[in-house]
């Protein structure tokens, strides 16, 4: 039996509030074993049916990650397009990634094939497998930050190119490119509210009561 005493549910609520997603990285790696311990945490997340249907890849071959980074410049100068005015202009000067400089890149799959959990749960709700995926990956970024490590969620990226790259089997479907490394700097705001991209609302502004 374990207890959790007041400290440590204040000490929990800070880290929540300290989490951030991380684009600026320092470039020194991670100790060894870090990000296999990041995956082992991420791996007592809940999940559909006990489908554990996470799948990591950790990408060291640099012409690997330069073809990321290159698909990343594609689809943000793609993203950019879409604005228009005022928006364009504050579109073009935030900062979306930390390919460049993040010492380990992380990319996570969800197994839509897998027999693991003997499909229990998700039979009218076969996406419940993307959202365990996504589970896990928010138990990463909180381990992480718990450790003082920065974890960037990167999504401005062509899922089949991202496959073809990797060359992951065909029943995976990616979910996230993860940047991982030591933060350059410790912040309490998220970066888009910094840049007065969009703020962070109160939770009344998403709830109801039927
Ligand atoms: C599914 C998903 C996908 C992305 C993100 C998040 C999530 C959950 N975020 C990070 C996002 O901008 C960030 O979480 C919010 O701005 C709030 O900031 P904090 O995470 O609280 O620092 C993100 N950030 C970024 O710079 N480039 C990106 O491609 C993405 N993609």
């Amino acid at each position: 039996m374990v207890e959790f005493d007041d400290l440590f549910r204040r000490q929990l609520h800070e880290l929540f509030v300290w989490r951030r997603d991380v684009r600026r990285f320092r470039t020194d790696p991670l100790p060894d074993g870090t990000l296999e311990q990041l995956i082992d945490t991420a791996c007592l997340s809940p999940s559909v049916g006990l489908s554990q249907p996470w799948r990591f890849v950790i990408v060291d071959d640099v012409a690997r990650r330069r073809a990321v980074i290159d698909d990343f410049k594609a689809c943000n100068a793609d993203a950019l397009n879409c604005y228009s005015g005022e928006r364009a202009g504050r579109y073009a000067t935030l900062k979306l990634s930390g390919l460049e400089q993040a010492p380990s890149h992380l990319a996570v799959f969800a197994d839509k094939a897998s027999d693991i959990g003997h499909g229990l749960g998700r039979a009218t709700m076969p996406e419940t497998i993307e959202y365990s995926v996504v589970a896990a990956i928010t138990a990463m970024w909180l381990a992480a930050r718990a450790e003082g490590i920065g974890l960037g969620w990167v999504s401005i990226l062509n899922p089949d190119r991202i496959h073809a790259i990797l060359d992951v089997p065909q029943s995976w479907k990616f979910i996230a490119y993860l940047c991982i490394g030591y933060p350059e700097a410790e912040c309490d705001q998220p970066e888009l509210e910094q840049a007065k991209w969009e703020y962070r609302r109160g939770a009344d502004e998403f709830t109801l009561r039927r």
